[in-house]
This record gives C-alpha cells, sequence and structure tokens, in this order.
C-alpha cells in the first residue's frame, strides 16, 4: 500500500505527517517504528496523523505516535506542523483551525508571519494527572510548588516538578543543561516505575525571568531537538517555582520558542517547517524493518 506523506520539524522536532483523511491509514505501532526509524524507515522522533474528527466542534482529529510507536496524548511542536501541513494541503482554509486531541480540542493560528500559535490548553500539577506515585517519596514546598525527590538508579536524586499538559513532564532546574545528564539520567527518569505511563523528563537552565534553555528527554522518543509541550512544562514550573515570569522564552537545541501562562491557558509560539514530501510503500518499508537482526541485549 502506498502512502503520500510529508516530512517536517518544529525547532528541530522532526515529524512524518500523514494525511488520514484523503488517503486510508491504519496506522499501528509496528508501522509507526519503521516509519520513525532512521536507518530503515523516514526517519523521525513522532508521526501525525490528520484525521476527520469524532468532536462535532473539530476541524481534524490529529493523533501522535512516538517513534517507539506508542500512541501519546499531544505534541506541541507537532501541533504547530499539523495546521501548516492542512493549510499547504488544502485539506481547509479555516484559521484558526481546531484540532482534536485525546484530552480535548486545541486552538491552532497560523500568523501572517508564518509562526504558529498554539492554545495548548489547561495544565495540571497533582501528581495523579500524570500519573506518579508519591507513596513514600520526600517532597517540600517551593513557592507554589511541590518538588519531590526520585532517587534513581545511578545514585542521583533530582527534584522534580510535576506538570501535565495532557502528557506527563518532570521537570528540574539545573546549572548548565550543556553539562546535564540528559543521555544517562533522562531514561532512569522516564521510565521509572513511579510514572505508570512513563514521563519526558524536562532539563531548564533559568537565563533570566523571561529566557531559559531547556534539554527535553522524551517518553518514547529519547532527546529531541526540542519540545513543545516540555516548554510548556518548564515554563508553568519555573512560574510556579517563583523563578519566571509570563512570557518566557525558551532556547531549544534545535530552535526557538515563546510560551505565555496565565495560570491557565498556556499559549506556545514557534516555527514549522515544510522539509519534503514522498511517496511509501508501507508494507514493504515495514517487512524491510522487521527483517533487521533484534536489538542486542
Ligand atoms: N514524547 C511525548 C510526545 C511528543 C511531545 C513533543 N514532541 C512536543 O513537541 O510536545 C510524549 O510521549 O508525551
Amino acid at each position: 500500500m502506498i502512502w503520500n506523506f510529508t516530512k517536517m520539524q518544529g525547532a528541530g522536532n522532526d515529524f512524518v505527517v500523514l494525511d488520514g483523511v484523503r488517503q486510508h491509514i491504519e496506522m499501528t505501532p509496528e508501522r509507526a517504528r519503521a516509519l520513525g526509524d532512521r536507518h530503515f524507515g523516514i526517519g523521525a522522533d513522532q508521526i501525525l496523523l490528520v484525521e476527520a474528527p469524532s468532536h462535532p466542534e473539530a476541524d481534524f482529529r490529529y493523533r501522535i505516535f512516538n517513534c517507539d510507536g506508542s500512541e501519546v496524548e499531544h505534541c506541541g511542536n507537532g501541533a504547530r506542523c499539523f495546521v501548516r501541513f492542512v493549510h499547504e494541503q488544502r485539506l481547509s482554509g479555516r484559521n484558526p483551525l481546531r484540532a482534536e486531541i485525546a484530552t480535548g480540542l486545541l486552538v491552532l493560528d497560523q500568523g501572517a508571519d508564518g509562526e504558529v500559535r498554539v492554545d495548548m490548553g489547561q495544565t495540571r500539577f497533582e501528581p495523579e494527572a500524570l500519573p506518579f506515585d508519591t507513596q513514600g517519596l520526600a517532597s517540600r514546598p517551593c513557592h507554589d510548588d511541590t518538588l519531590w525527590t526520585l532517587p534513581l538508579a545511578d545514585g542521583s536524586s533530582p527534584e522534580l516538578s510535576l506538570v501535565a499538559i495532557s502528557n506527563p513532564h518532570a521537570v528540574q532546574v539545573v546549572d548548565d543543561v550543556d553539562a546535564a545528564p540528559v543521555a544517562t539520567q533522562g531514561p532512569l527518569i522516564e521510565s521509572h516505575p513511579r510514572f505508570a505511563q512513563r514521563v519526558n523528563a524536562g532539563y531548564m537552565q533559568v537565563l533570566n525571568r523571561n529566557e531559559i534553555r531547556l534539554r527535553v528527554y522524551e517518553r518514547g522518543a529519547g532527546e529531541t531537538l526540542a519540545c513543545g509541550t516540555g516548554a510548556c512544562a518548564a515554563v508553568a514550573a519555573g512560574i510556579r517555582r517563583g523563578l519566571l515570569d509570563s512570557p518566557v522564552r525558551i532556547h531549544a537545541r534545535g530552535g526557538l520558542l515563546t510560551v505565555a501562562w496565565d495560570g491557565r491557558h498556556l499559549r506556545m509560539q514557534g516555527p514549522a517547517v515544510t522539509v519534503f514530501q514522498g511517496q511509501v510503500d508501507i508494507d514493504a518499508l515495514t517487512a524491510s524493518f522487521n527483517s533487521k537482526e533484534p536489538a542486542q541485549p
């Protein structure tokens, strides 16, 4: 079966985007893994699928699959690429667009400057929203936030802010993101058993009250060059910790994002770029992906 696809990126977080409105797309975790593979497939952090909506007020349904095959609740950089895709593919001329995601509706506005503004919806901070098992864990109040100390197998015990932007985030403050143990500690947080649905692990360096640097070890994808929901989570955590004031400029390794938070709604702005378009024989691609030697333990 041949699928048309578009490769896109938002601040270096990259996506395979599929039109599931004008073509029949049956996505599976295996196919998502094959499409996202950077050697056997097209290569991407996430796969985005645009479908006809089931929500009466939505223009489209927007589904997100990590490159490990897991389907997830939200993707902020992907939301900006989604609206550019819908307009460029002439699926709709409406602006702003309303996208149906797992937990509700997103309002997406493409500006004349090419930047896309996304109302990321409401944000929750209680551990149950992630979910996160706090039983027996030490915590301490920090301004309006609560910091949880999570002992890890590498001997470290980071203090984490918990934030749910539909998807789960654990954010810590570091002195220097370049020196942060993202590659070694990030996976230990991402898959820690206290996070029943796993978690995105954010590392935030505060430059001033309106500017941060951020790295994120993403659930189901590893470290990405930018994470939109991670940027929103870091801003909400930084404001609750009394370290930041809205709006905040976020320097990710792949580019610049801006997030504003009024205590209820998070609004994010940033780039969305079409890289190339193509066609893929999904059955042949999946077969060759499956033919490789299983990962050595
Ligand atoms: N890895 C995330 C999904 C993608 C989020 C990120 N790419 C963004 O821009 O928000 C999760 O499993 O919750």
